[in-house]
């Protein structure tokens, strides 16, 4: 039996397990949106602009676990689109990117086309999008429709990318073979002697380890590996830390959590703990110069063991295709609990005295309005924090168990936190998202607080207002610092218009803080609070990482 191509991939999307997909429409992909609107379990999101449905098509990744999908109209579309892909290649980030593109018949009848380059070439999108996606594929034959399709979704979830897929637009309604039954499994299983050896050398050189701990790195989500992880803490006794684009992915009032791993600016008593082990083993983590703080993180390698997404590198020995899943797995089976690294942090550990308020008409700082944030979480906050100074204060939050935190710290787009909001807020509807973003950041994406309003979605928007971008202002001040100020709260009443529900509302100082956060958390739609800090006031750790960041950024070229 037969459907259409438009249709044969909305059955597959459904079939992954995806309820929404974002869109910008454009004449490439019109009749591709008519075939999804069609199956009546997907709903569409439509975006103000394809970079925001791409960050959405982001969020939803992250609050979902699983893959997402974005439509678009050839290159003006996708164009705008790249950036977003690019990011959930970085943050490994199952995004299916679907553009409409030129009639089958155009290049061979050197036909020129609107919104392309005003050449004969019409591949030029496809090759852009295969630099930054795991595949990328260009339908102009129905009949091998169904292959296409199903190797793109497949290579996005076994290899947690983005893939891009191109649909002429004369063929999105054209006939192809019905989807057959099959699975879209995820990635694949371990070489079996590779997987055993690698556990043998582990179990060796960690149960003749003194204080060997545990570090939770970024990849723990994306390949499915945090219950694995948390056997392993379990299992081990050991003391346990998270890489600062890990934050959350191990449970935060467990017993051993020191807290975030991060250098100089982590956790006080957690970095001296993890750089003074004799024997670390870090689970899917990153070491860049932002993880590191500019490589100030005393990480000596010679007492280090990755365990990578798919394979496991000793000092100096390297194990491959053994999925991390797995190996954590079997390792908290085999491994001898020792609590020498808990000992030892009992010992240094600090005891934080939380901030006691000012009097109500104090001037709003960064550490109480974070301090107050911190009071409003529980087991169902998702905290989404953009680039800038919400990472070091937002790393500073005590997460309770259960509650998310999401940072796009590989990529650091500023401005994804918008897009990403909206798309978690879709995705994860059980959950009041808490966004974190710095006025500069919300400059360049604001717009999509209008699809937030248009979708009655809830969550709260902290638009941290202190006149600038003050991470660059720490890393290396300059007149392009500073930005032009908006009125941010009124942007919420101009994107309501005559049926919107949106709540926002300005706070200088602690009293007023305090009133708009009672007003928001009660407010049954979505709220913006705009609070006004001083350009100045930004945290210690931003100071101390930009510092080094801006160091290493500035290491004269080697010559010879
Ligand atoms: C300009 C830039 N980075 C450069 C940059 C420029 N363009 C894109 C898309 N991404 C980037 N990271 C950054 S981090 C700003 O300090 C962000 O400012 P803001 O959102 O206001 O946050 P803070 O004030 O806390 O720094
Ligand atoms: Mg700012």
């Amino acid at each position: 039996n037969s459907t259409t191509v438009g249709s044969y991939l909305a059955s597959r999307l459904e079939e992954i397990g995806l309820k929404h997909y974002f869109a910008v429409p454009g004449d490439y992909n019109l009749v591709l949106l008519d075939k999804l609107l069609e199956n009546k379990n997907l709903k569409m999101i439509s975006c103000c602009n394809e970079l925001n449905a791409g960050y959405a098509a982001d969020g939803y990744c992250r609050a979902t676990g699983g893959a997402s999908a974005v439509f678009v109209t050839y290159s003006v579309g996708g164009l705008s689109l790249l950036n977003a892909v690019a990011g959930a290649y970085a943050e490994d980030l199952p995004m299916i990117a679907v553009s409409g593109g030129p009639n089958t018949n155009s290049e061979a009848e050197f036909e020129m086309l609107h919104h392309t380059l005003g050449l004969l070439d019409y591949d030029y999108q496809r090759d852009i999008f295969s630099k930054v996606t795991a595949e990328a594929v260009t339908i102009h034959d129905p009949r091998e429709a169904p292959t296409q399709i199903d190797h793109a979704i497949q290579t996005a979830l076994r290899f947690r990318k983005p893939v891009y897929i191109e649909i002429a637009c004369n063929i999105a309604d054209a006939v192809t073979s019905a989807p057959n039954v099959r699975s879209f499994g995820g990635p694949t299983a371990s070489d079996p002697l590779s997987l055993n050896a690698a556990v043998d050398r582990a179990v060796e050189l960690l149960n003749a380890a003194t204080k060997p701990v545990l570090v939770a790195g970024v990849k723990l989500r994306s390949f499915g590996a945090e219950a694995n992880f948390q056997k392993l803490a379990d299992a081990s006794g050991y003391a346990i830390a998270s890489m600062p684009n890990a934050k959350g992915f191990f449970n935060e009032q467990h017993p051993h959590y020191m807290g975030i791993y991060w250098g100089p600016v982590g956790t006080p008593g957690c970095g001296e703990i993890v750089d003074s082990s004799d024997l670390c083993l870090f689970a899917g983590g990153t070491f860049t110069d932002y993880t590191t703080t500019g490589h100030a993180a005393l990480i000596n390698p010679a007492k280090v063991i990755q365990a990578r997404p798919n394979s496991v590198v000793f000092p100096n020995q390297t194990f491959s295709n053994v999925k991390l899943t797995e190996f954590l797995e079997l390792l908290a089976k085999k491994l001898k609990p020792n609590d020498g690294s808990m000992i030892a942090y009992n010992r240094i550990k600090e005891e934080v005295t939380p901030l006691r308020p000012g009097a109500p008409e104090t001037e709003l700082s960064t550490r109480q309005l974070f301090s107050r944030i911190q009071q409003m979480l529980s087991p169902d906050s998702a905290v989404i924090a953009e680039t800038g100074d919400s990472w070091f204060n937002g790393m500073q939050l005590d997460l309770p168990e259960g509650a998310r935190f999401e940072v796009q710290m590989q990529y650091g787009s500023i401005g994804w936190s918008v897009g990403a909001t909206l798309g978690y807020s879709v995705g994860a509807p059980d959950r009041r998202p808490i966004a974190l973003i710095g006025d500069g950041s919300f400059q360049l994406t604001a717009q999509e607080v209008s699809t937030i309003i248009r979708y009655g979605l809830k969550p709260i928007i902290f638009l941290i207002n202190n006149g600038g971008y003050t991470i660059e202002v720490e890393i290396h001040d300059g007149p392009y610092n500073t930005i032009k100020n908006w009125n941010y709260a009124e942007l919420v009443h101009v994107f309501n218009a005559e049926d919107g529900n949106g709540f926002s509302c300005k706070a200088h100082t602690e009293g007023e803080l305090e009133e708009a956060i009672k007003q928001a958390t009660a407010h049954d739609g979505p709220a913006l609070i705009e609070v006004l800090i001083h350009r100045d006031d930004c945290s210690k750790d931003l100071l101390v990482w930009g510092g080094h960041v801006a160091k290493n950024n500035g290491r004269p070229p080697r010559v010879r």
